[in-house]
C-alpha cells in the first residue's frame, strides 16, 4: 500500500513530473469489468467441456494463468493447450456455435455482450479520479486493451472522451500488432502520443499486462490487484502494485 501525499507534483507517491503519458489497460483498471469477461468465459467453458469426460471444470486459476489481458482468440488457445485440446484455429467471422479456436471465443463474446446490454457498465470511482487528475496536470492519456468491446464498454462508462488515443483489439487487428504479454499495443499508444516510452507510465491489473510494460521499457508499470495477486504482479513486471487506483490519488 503506498502512502498518499499530496503536495507537490506528487500523488500517491508517484512522481508524475517524470513522465508524460499515462497508458491505462481498461477491464480491471478502469471498469470492472474483467470480472464480465470471467464470468462468461467460465460459463462457455463449463459448457464445453462438460463435452469431455476426462476434464476437470474450468476455474478461476484458468483464467487469471491463462486468458487474462489477452486477445480473444490467443486466450482461447492457451487455456485448450494446457488441457491438451487441439481445435482448429477456424477465422474470426466464425458463427458461436462452431467447434473452433474462434467459434468459441465468438461464443463467450455473446454471453459478454448480453450482460453488457442488461447491466451497463459502471467506473471505478478512483480509477475515473485519477484519470481526471492527470489530465488536469498535462499527461496524455491513452487506454491499451486487448478487447474488441474496448469502445463499447468505453462508451457505456462515459468515459470514452477521456482518452484521445484508443488502441483496442480491433487496432491491434487492423494493423498487424501481436497482444500482450508482447509491448507492441503499448508502445503503438506512446508512439501515437508522441511520448517516448520513458517518459509514460503503463497502469495493468492482468499478469500479461504488467509483462507487456515490462518488456516493452517503459518509464513505469503500476499493477493493480484485482485478484491476478500482489506477489504476481510484481514477478511480472510491476514496479508498484496498489489495489484500487485511488491509492495513487
Ligand atoms: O473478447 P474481447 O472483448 O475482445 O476481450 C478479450 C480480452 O480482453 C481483455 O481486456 C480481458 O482482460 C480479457 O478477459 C478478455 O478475454
Amino acid at each position: 500500500m503506498l502512502r498518499r501525499r499530496r503536495s507537490g507534483r506528487t500523488l500517491g507517491g508517484v512522481n508524475w513530473s517524470d513522465f508524460d503519458a499515462a497508458l491505462f489497460d481498461l477491464d480491471g483498471v478502469i471498469t470492472p469489468t474483467a470480472v464480465v469477461h470471467m464470468h462468461a468465459w467460465e460459463r462457455m467453458f463449463n459448457d464445453f467441456l462438460a463435452g469431455y469426460d476426462d476434464q476437470s471444470p474450468y476455474t478461476d486459476d484458468d483464467y487469471f494463468t491463462y486468458l487474462d489481458g489477452k486477445p480473444r482468440y490467443d486466450g482461447v488457445q492457451s487455456v485448450l493447450e494446457s488441457r491438451g485440446i487441439h481445435l482448429p484455429y477456424g477465422d474470426p467471422s466464425d458463427d458461436p456455435s462452431a467447434t473452433t479456436v474462434c467459434g468459441l471465443g465468438n461464443r463467450k463474446n455473446d454471453a459478454f455482450e448480453k450482460v453488457l446490454a442488461s447491466e451497463g457498465v459502471e467506473v471505478y470511482p478512483g480509477s475515473k479520479l485519477l484519470v481526471d487528475q492527470l489530465a488536469a496536470r498535462g499527461l496524455a492519456l491513452a487506454v491499451v486493451s486487448s478487447s474488441r468491446n474496448a469502445r463499447n464498454v468505453l462508451e457505456a462508462a462515459g468515459m470514452l472522451d477521456s482518452f484521445p488515443v484508443i488502441v483496442d483489439g480491433n487496432v491491434a487487428d487492423a494493423e498487424d500488432l501481436l497482444g500482450k504479454p508482447r509491448p507492441d499495443t503499448f508502445l503503438d499508444a506512446a508512439a501515437k502520443l508522441g511520448v517516448p516510452k520513458e517518459r509514460a507510465v503503463v497502469l495493468e491489473d492482468a499478469v500479461s499486462g504488467v509483462q507487456a510494460g515490462r518488456a516493452g521499457g517503459f518509464g513505469l508499470v503500476i499493477g493493480v490487484d484485482r485478484g491476478a495477486g500482489r506477489e504476481a504482479l510484481l514477478e511480472n513486471g510491476a514496479d508498484i502494485v496498489v489495489e484500487d487506483l485511488e491509492e495513487l490519488t
